[in-house]
């Protein structure tokens, strides 16, 4: 649990000032981060981490055109890929259309010369010759790390503090590794193929030259246009146009680069002035992904006051007396309990995990018994519906830096149909688990016109007759779950690859009544995953668009109370409503959506799998004191306090956000402290029932100075984003608007009244960037304003916001520290992809 502000600030709705926002474009506050000594300057480095395997370098395209500078890197001991390097960094000038720029070979791995096979020398000539820098780098030691970046940034025209700069380079060199040396100087040694991360670090530096401090006064096209850390995985960025769609032509030539907009609104009227209650710091964060940790549970049960649904935690106070009988004032409602415990059994720490279900033994008389020996335990099964309508045989151009990638290793591919891209992917997808999870069973479910299972073996589905009506397409999956046999990975990988590589072109989309289907089938394995790939363009059955818009939420909602959870792959078509609308359904079951160039499906079809269901069944319970009330929450409805919310599925970066404030009939009654309890009910992996209580005392104030001092920016900043882009949703852009710029004017006084508190400072420029880039979307007057709302959905689910805002380092790298190595099997076979 984490909160907005150190002190609870205890003004009532009523009694707070009011502000005045106007509506006009939302400014960079210009906080000049300033160095203590003179010839020093404040870095703010924004660092992607690029893929290195060639299955993610659709995406290097964009890295190159708009980034800054350059880390490029290679392994000592691995001589292609410092030839790799090399033509990465001819592909970037290309690219930039410049002959020179900033940039630094790094030799990493320098620790392991015993293997060397590039000599400094012959890599130092090279990066001289190619006017780059050079150092040898190990990421393991830490040698050169911090110089390497300090060395860059010296090489590289400065305009204001921030230095957007992509780590690039061939698999396996190390870039991950030498970014988190760097920022959290920590070595991983595990191997874990990254397909993109941002970390943010500020540095000084000094000695920066002269001509690099006050460059040219032109604006370099990186600053406008790459997103800032944690906001480039943008899967409905993607509407503004990124990649070019040609049906079943030959390849046709990427668009040119959109122009750089300018900022000050040009058709807008003249400003809006809207007056407005000044915002907070109460709010409460709960990261839901720690309930994949290891659960401490407390022996016995927990202990719950006989008057309101607070627990007995370790803020408690409870009185000596006869064991049986000790006396415990509810420090929520002040009710008198007696209690029966000895001080063993007294939590002592803030987080505590009671048992409140045994994992259910496996009874071999359940209704569905599956095909295997095996119970099916939890989050085993993941089936793939895959589009094979006849509009995914349309071609997609390669981007033309993907294409001369090609080119230049002898391939002539310059297009692909979606269905080949759906195809590679769930074919990497199978050979993912079936290293990793050789237990997991998949299953694929194509439709077009036709339905089948392939399963063990492949069944056509006779759905025709019940197309139109969901409760019988459910209850036909249900019964297919009776009789087809999904068996694990080990056992039959290399039967389903065969299956989807022999995947054909089939008719119409009945997308809604395959979905069913999936749906019905998974009824009885909760914690279990659909994967939807699609171009969305349903027209066949229950979900046909535009005539059964509604069909979706309801589909969302019947997954979502069985525990199954679906993620959409969408492609880009053009056609943005209907995938929204198919999208509904994946909303409300807590998976992911992405709608993105073919190119990027592999990428993320592997997110969707890092990002695992770690809990199932979730209920949280949000108690408050009486003396404050939940804003905009569904409180209960005759006690404010208390909040209720049913999750289901849980995945490691689910966040949820709780803003309250003072009751106004508690006004004038002074308290120094409140207590503030989440609980939250949960399913375990292994189908344990838990309940794991948090519970915090915090200190009050009225003061706003002291209250704002003391903010937390990246949990002020990650909850701002994500109301205001629900208001978005909701169609209120103007209250979203002025939402977050109120937000970022709280912040920025916290900055300016911890008076340049280095990490503040470096919190709030990251929050800023990131709210600045929502804003320009809400605000983009070339978009309807539909998309405009739509485009709000990734910022809601935007994950890792608050590790990506965390002063200093981004965390990511640290949430990212993986948890499980890579088998040797699985980097041998990952390496050899073509
Ligand atoms: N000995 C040694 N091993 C390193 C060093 N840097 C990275 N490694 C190891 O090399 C492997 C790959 O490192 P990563 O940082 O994941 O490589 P990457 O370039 O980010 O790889 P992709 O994500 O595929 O692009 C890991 O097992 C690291 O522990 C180093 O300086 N010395």
């Amino acid at each position: 649990m984490e909160f907005g502000s150190k002190y609870v600030y205890m003004k009532t709705a009523d009694e707070d000032e009011e502000i005045e926002i106007d509506d006009g474009a939302m400014q960079k506050l210009s906080l000049d981060l300033k160095s203590k000594n003179e010839d020093e300057q404040v870095c703010l480095l924004d660092i992607l981490d690029t893929a290195g395997q060639a299955e993610f370098s659709a995406l290097r395209e964009q890295y190159m055109r708009e980034s800054q500078a350059f880390v490029i890197v290679y392994a000592i001991n691995n001589k292609n890929s410092f030839q790799e390097a090399l033509d990465i960094h001819t592909l970037a000038l290309r690219m930039q259309q410049v002959s020179s720029v900033p940039a630094i070979l790094c030799g990493n791995k320098s620790d392991l010369d015993s293997e060397r096979q590039v000599p400094t020398d012959e890599a130092e000539k090279e990066a001289t010759a190619r006017g780059m820098a050079f150092l040898e780098t190990s990421a393991k030691t830490g040698a050169n790390i911090q110089e390497a970046f300090e060395t860059l940034i010296k090489r590289t025209p400065r305009y204001g503090s921030e230095y957007k700069i992509a780590v690039l380079g061939s698999g396996g060199v190390g870039k991950s590794s030498v970014i988190i040396r760097f920022t959290q100087d920590m070595f991983v040694s595990d191997y874990d193929p990254t397909i993109e991360d941002s970390f943010r670090k500020t540095i000084n530096v000094k000695g920066i030259p002269k001509d690099m401090l006050s460059p040219k006064p032109k604006e370099p096209p990186a600053m406008k246009k790459r997103k800032s850390a944690g906001f480039f995985k943008n899967p409905f960025g993607s509407l503004k146009g990124r990649g070019a769609v040609s049906h079943g032509a030959a390849a046709a030539p990427p668009p040119p680069p959109p122009p750089s907009r300018p900022s000050a609104p040009s058709r807008r009227g003249p400003k809006k002035i809207q007056k407005t209650k000044k915002t907070d710091g109460n709010i409460i964060l709960v990261s839901l992904g720690t309930l994949e940790n290891d659960p401490q549970i407390m022996t016995g049960d927990a202990v719950k006051c006989s008057n309101c649904p607070a627990i007995l935690s370790h803020v408690s106070e409870v009185g000596s007396g006869e064991s049986t009988k000790r006396p415990w004032k509810c420090e929520f409602c002040d009710h008198q309990n007696e209690v029966d415990m000895t001080d063993e059994e007294i939590p002592k720490e803030s987080q505590v995990d009671f048992l409140v279900d045994a994992a259910p033994e496996a009874s071999s008389d359940s209704e569905f018994t599956m095909a295997t020996d095996k119970p099916q335990s939890q989050a085993e099964v993941v089936l793939y519906c895959i589009d094979v309508s006849s509009s995914m045989g349309a071609q997609t151009a390669l981007p033309q830096l993907q294409a001369e990638w090609y080119a230049l290793r002898q391939s002539n591919i310059t297009s692909v149909s979606r269905l080949d891209c759906i195809k590679q992917a769930v074919q990497r997808q199978l050979d993912f688990h079936e290293i990793e999870t050789p237990e997991k069973k998949a299953g694929l479910v194509p439709f077009g016109s036709i339905i089948k299972f392939l399963f063990e073996r492949t069944s056509q589905v006779d759905f025709r007759s019940v197309a139109n009506n969901v409760d019988e397409l459910l209850k036909l999956g249900q019964e297919y779950a009776r009789t087809e046999t999904l068996k694990p990975l080990s056992e039959n990988a290399e039967t389903l690859k065969g299956q989807v590589k022999n995947l054909g072109l089939a008719g119409c989309t009945a997308l809604g009544p395959a979905l069913t289907l999936a749906v019905g089938f998974l009824s009885k394995l909760p914690g279990s995953e659909i994967v939807l790939c699609t171009d969305g363009l349903p027209n066949e059955g229950v979900g046909s668009l535009p005539r059964d818009p509604g069909f979706y939420d309801k589909i969302g909602e019947i997954a979502k109370n069985q525990q199954t959870t679906i993620s959409v792959i969408g492609i880009q078509t053009g056609q943005e409503y209907e995938i929204e609308t198919v999208s509904k359904a994946a909303a409300i079951t807590g998976g992911n959506i992405n709608l993105l160039n073919p190119h990027e499906l592999s990428a993320k079809m592997r997110e969707i799998t890092q990002d695992v269901v770690v809990a199932t069944n979730v209920e949280v319970t949000a108690l408050l004191h009486p003396y404050l009330c939940f804003v905009s929450v569904k409180a209960d409805v005759n006690n404010k306090s208390v909040a209720k919310c049913t999750l289901g599925n849980v995945h490691k970066n689910t966040e949820l956000t709780f803003r309250f404030q003072r009751k106004a009939e508690f006004k004038d009654v002074e308290v120094p402290s409140l207590p503030f309890q989440i609980q939250v009910h949960y399913t375990t992996k292994d189908g344990r029932r838990l309940l794991r209580v948090l519970t915090e005392k915090r200190e009050t104030t009225v003061d706003r100075d002291q209250m704002e001092t003391n903010l937390n920016i990246p949990v002020v900043g990650a909850t701002a984003m994500k109301e205001s882009a629900a208001l978005a949703q909701r169609g209120d852009l103007v209250g979203a608007k002025m939402y977050l710029k109120q937000n970022q004017m709280m912040s920025r006084n916290c900055v300016l009244k911890a008076s340049f508190n280095e990490e503040a400072s470096s919190a709030y420029l990251n929050y800023e960037q990131q709210a600045v880039e929502m804003y320009d979307e809400m605000d983009d007057e070339d978009l309807p304003e539909m998309n405009r709302q739509a485009n709000m959905a990734k910022y809601q689910k935007e994950k890792g916001l608050v590790k990506m805002t965390a002063a200093g380092a981004g965390k990511k790298g640290i949430i990212k520290a993986r948890s499980k190595p890579m088998s040797s099997l699985h980097q041998a076979k990952y390496y050899s992809y073509e």
